[in-house]
């Protein structure tokens, strides 16, 4: 990795890079090689103690600011982060091995597109006034205090700042912890917010694993805690944010169906499996990973899709022209493949994949199953690599009981042409992020987020704001006040 790209140590506090190398090592390990490119500290409870207090004390100073001096930093920041997007967009595979394809156009960007969206946003963050007669309320959006990120390893550039742009808009300040999977480009963002003019400690990353994260959670000085990871790890975090009653968004992971109807657009409906199973290398939460077909185009749509798979490129994610790459690590890879194991024996027909590449790295083919049941382990658990499960169904109603039968509900959609069935297909649907003749768009504009296993709170849009903000209203009385005695 070049000098430029690398970040010089572990850990970014108070506006400067930080190193503890009492902490436990965390090599990072290049998916695509299995080699290791860098070796980070994970933070010691002293790294903890600074991030947290260089955040109280920033924060203070931070909200005090116009709303329109905050949003300058952060659109000046994704204006850095645009020009830089090459090297980190380089970073970026290096962290998490997707292909540079992918990286130059779903990562450093989406991290842009939230800087400049909450950056713009920032200056309009208001109150209301309500007139009661005389006297009148009037209302103050005022920031939550610190807040706690923790990511995920799939999206780390795009995940630090989905979570650090709604908060520094708000006026909070943010101690962020990424994924020990993934710990290089989350330290970059905090790099370009301080060239952007951000004030020391407002945005501060610590390397770790779950201790580290537990460390943050339950700090009586955190307000907030915003999660992007598993349902298991959800359900930890959540808990102990409600023992100390703090705020919470919770972007957990899914089993989403997309659903297939005869009339679909073949073409459309295969791309839209395409891109919900396999971007990323399947690795992404919103996967629309139960694909129930309609008998009429089951065999039509099987034979396609294998057809087009049989042509992703597979191969070295630094060369542009590689549009899939290796999962992000050899745990994730060894559980993917159990889950491949177990989708043959419990009787799914595998049409296309299923194997490891005999190359280094941790590459797996993009797999399909067809005639998968809604009982088998393939159907009902999150897998989280590319492995795709076909469902036959046929009717409509069917399959709307059928694909709502989930403990998830990140995400849906829907493939016709008869678009009143679209929207009334969707309408039943219980998720969160949902699409029509599309699958996976994610625009900083739309909220996302999930219902039931699958979240608490949307992250993006206007919606971002009431989860990073709260509401002070103010009685004032113009007259006199009357008391009983
Ligand atoms: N809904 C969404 O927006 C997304 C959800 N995901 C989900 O994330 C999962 C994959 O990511 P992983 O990094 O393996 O998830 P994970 O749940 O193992 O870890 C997520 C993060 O939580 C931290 N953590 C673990 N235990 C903790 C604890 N007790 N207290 C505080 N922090 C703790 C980890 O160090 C990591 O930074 C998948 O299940 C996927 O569905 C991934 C991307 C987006």
């Amino acid at each position: 990795m070049s000098y430029e790209t690398q970040p010089t140590a572990s850990h970014y506090v108070n506006g400067a890079y930080l190193e503890d190398s009492a902490g436990a090592a965390i090599p990072v390990i290049y998916p695509a090689t299995g080699a290791e490119i860098a070796r980070v500290h994970a933070a010691t409870p002293a790294v903890v103690e600074a991030a947290l207090s260089a955040a109280v004390e920033a924060q203070t100073l931070w909200a005090e600011m116009t709303g329109r001096a905050r949003g300058r930093v952060l659109t000046d920041a994704a204006r850095i982060m645009r020009e830089r997007n090459r090297a980190l967009s380089e970073l970026e595979t290096w962290d998490t091995g997707k292909p540079l394809q992918e990286t130059l156009v779903a990562d450093a960007t989406s991290a842009a597109d939230a800087l400049e969206y909450f950056g713009g946003l920032a200056a309009s963050l208001t109150g209301e006034h309500i007139q009661l007669g005389e006297d009148w309320v009037y209302t103050r959006r005022e920031p939550l205090g610190v807040c706690v990120g923790i990511g995920a390893w799939n999206y780390p550039t795009q995940i630090s700042c989905w979570k650090g742009a709604p908060a520094l808009a708000c006026g909070n300040a943010m101690v962020f912890k990424p994924s020990e999977t993934t710990p290089l480009c989350a330290l970059k963002v905090a790099e370009i917010l301080t060239e952007a003019g951000a004030p020391a400690g407002v945005f501060n990353v610590v390397q770790g694993m779950g201790e580290v994260g537990s460390l943050l959670v339950t700090d009586p000085r955190v307000a907030k805690v915003s999660l992007t990871g598993s349902v298991p790890t959800g359900r930890k975090v959540y808990a102990a944010a409600a023992a100390e009653m703090k705020h919470v968004t919770m972007e957990l992971g899914g089993k989403s169906p997309l659903v297939v109807f005869d009339d679909a657009d073949l073409e459309n409906a295969v791309s839209g499996a395409i891109n919900g199973n396999f971007y990323s290398s399947g690795q992404v939460c919103s996967n629309g990973t139960r694909v129930f077909v309609q008998r009429g185009i089951k065999e039509a749509f099987l034979a396609r899709l294998a057809e087009r798979v049989k042509s992703a490129v597979i191969g070295d994610p630094m060369d542009e022209a590689t549009n899939f790459g290796p999962m992000v690590s050899q745990r994730q890879m060894e559980i993917v493949q159990r889950y491949i194991e177990k989708g043959i024996a419990e009787g799914a027909r595998l049409v296309a994949g299923g194997k490891r590449l005999e190359r280094e790295g941790f590459y797996l083919e993009p797999t399909v199953f067809a005639d998968v049941t809604d009982g088998m382990t393939i159907a009902m658990e999150e897998i989280f690599g590319p492995v795709m499960a076909v469902l036959d169904f046929e009717t409509e109603d069917e399959v709307i009981a059928r694909a709502n039968d989930t403990a998830f509900g990140l995400s849906a959609g829907v493939f016709t042409r008869d678009l009143s069935r679209g929207h009334r297909v969707i309408g039943k649907l219980r998720a969160g992020s949902c699409f029509i003749n599309s699958y996976n768009d994610a625009p900083v504009e739309a909220p996302f987020g999930g219902v039931k296993a699958s979240g608490v709170g949307r992250e993006n849009s206007k919606a971002a704001i009431e989860h990073y903000s709260q509401l002070k209203s103010v009685y004032v009385r113009m007259g006199d006040v009357e008391a009983p005695y």
